[in-house]
């Protein structure tokens, strides 16, 4: 039923309680559909926290990074979902935790220049950042699930943020 349908229907006296419930109905929708358009489309970002212990030393740099020392690395994953499960779950922190923990895992209590994505670049942030978004997205990236970006920090007030368009 159209607005002005519901008009007509209210403005003839044609009020009785069929044509009011139908005209409440048509009024209801509308304003669900009002609603759909404004909230738009579903995004979600489910988002895990890791941390491990690794030495690393970066050539070349003109300072004492270029000497091995440690750090308490921290990593951020965030990973974009449009759609939820039958329970509400857009993709379960243990997945993403299972999943990165299984990279980190080669990380932890190493020295980092020693594992071979390091051997021939630096493990900055950077590149230990990118090395996890890429290692992530190819496990766990699916039609409604994508890894959005990871965060490597090396410690507190510093990190680096890695994502790909
Ligand atoms: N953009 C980047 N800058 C630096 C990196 C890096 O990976 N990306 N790495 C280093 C060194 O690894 C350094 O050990 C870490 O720097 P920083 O957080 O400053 O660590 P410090 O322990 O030296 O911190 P202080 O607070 O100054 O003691 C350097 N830069």
């Amino acid at each position: 039923m159209a607005d002005n349908d519901i008009k007509e229907v209210l403005a003839s006296g044609q009020n009785d309680n069929k044509g009011m419930r139908c005209a409440r109905q048509t009024f209801r929708d509308s304003l669900v559909t009002a609603d759909e358009h404004m909230s738009g489309k579903s995004h979600f970002e489910v988002q895990v926290q890791l941390t491990f212990s690794a030495a690393h030393h970066l050539r070349g740099y003109p300072g004492n990074c270029e000497k091995p020392h440690g750090h308490n690395w921290t990593v951020d994953i965030a990973v974009e979902c449009e759609k939820l499960n039958e329970i509400g779950i857009g993709i379960d922190f243990r997945d993403v935790k299972a999943a990165a923990r299984k990279v980190v895992e080669q990380f932890d209590h190493c020295d980092l220049n020693t594992l071979e994505p390091f051997r021939s670049q630096n493990p900055t942030s950077e590149n230990v950042a990118k090395y996890l978004y890429r290692e992530l997205a190819g496990v766990l990236n699916n039609e409604s699930v994508r890894v959005a970006n990871v965060r490597v920090s090396e410690g507190a007030g510093c990190s680096v943020l890695y994502w790909e368009d």
